[in-house]
């Protein structure tokens, strides 16, 4: 999928001829994406069109059946069901997650977790808190190695109106920063927010600029 411009920096992800089949169910016939460093791209599509399916083959946690998949830099994934540990508290998730990551300290932890709003959380463990606030925790964890490349999977379910505009702040703060961000989303309203709508039918993505990757070239 071209990105337009021909200086443009190179791709810091590229899938390319990617099919994907559960059984009889051929969800991935052929998906081309390019996604440059501080590029926004929205992967839209209908349900069950395999949007899912495409951010787990971009992730590489799910194998292919054809294709390619090339990743330079570091990779955060958000899948859509927090995958945490209901019996361990958010700041021990933190500190997991950071020493798995090799991480000197917490301090861009604790930055997420004041961003997204949930501090008073911090000792509570998982399993009792709200689906919203472990979307929360689900988000700084896929953050806090700070990735080139984000992968996000309707990172905003559950989400309450003021942290949804403060995750976008994030997400601005993460673009300027040349991070690529890649979101699943299905709010029509938000797309002008992105560089590229990638409509996902018939299991192939096609490209589509939006208003809001005009007015980002202008700024
Ligand atoms: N592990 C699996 N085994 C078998 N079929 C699967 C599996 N995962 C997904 N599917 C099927 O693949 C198709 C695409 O699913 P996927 O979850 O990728 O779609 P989606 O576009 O993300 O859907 P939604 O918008 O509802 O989240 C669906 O028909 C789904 O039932």
């Amino acid at each position: 999928m071209p990105t337009g411009s021909t200086d443009a920096p190179p791709p810091v992800l590229q899938a390319h001829d990617v099919h994907k089949s559960y059984g009889r169910r051929h969800v991935l016939r052929g998906a081309d994406l390019t996604v440059s460093p501080g590029q926004l791209v929205a992967v839209v599509g209908e349900n069950g069109a395999g949007k899912s399916t495409l951010l787990r083959a971009l992730a590489g946690i799910l194998p292919v059946d054809r294709g390619e998949v090339a990743l330079t830099g570091t990779l955060g994934y958000c899948p859509q069901d927090p995958v945490l540990n209901g019996s361990l508290t958010v700041e021990q998730h933190l500190h997991y997650f950071a020493a798995a990551r090799r991480l000197p300290d917490l301090r861009r932890g604790h930055e997420l977790v004041r961003i997204l709003g949930y501090e008073k959380y911090g000792h509570a463990v998982v399993g009792e808190l709200s689906g919203g606030t472990r979307q929360k925790l689900n988000l700084t964890l896929a953050l806090l190695h700070d990735p080139d490349v984000l992968l996000l999977d309707e990172p905003y379910q559950g989400l309450d109106w003021e942290t949804y505009l403060r995750f976008w702040d994030l997400v601005d703060d993460l673009r300027t920063r040349g991070r690529a961000v890649v979101i699943i989303t299905h709010l029509v309203f938000e797309q002008d927010r992105f560089d590229l709508l990638a409509c996902l039918t018939g299991g192939r993505l096609t490209p589509r600029t939006t208003a809001g990757s005009v007015h980002h070239a202008d700024a």
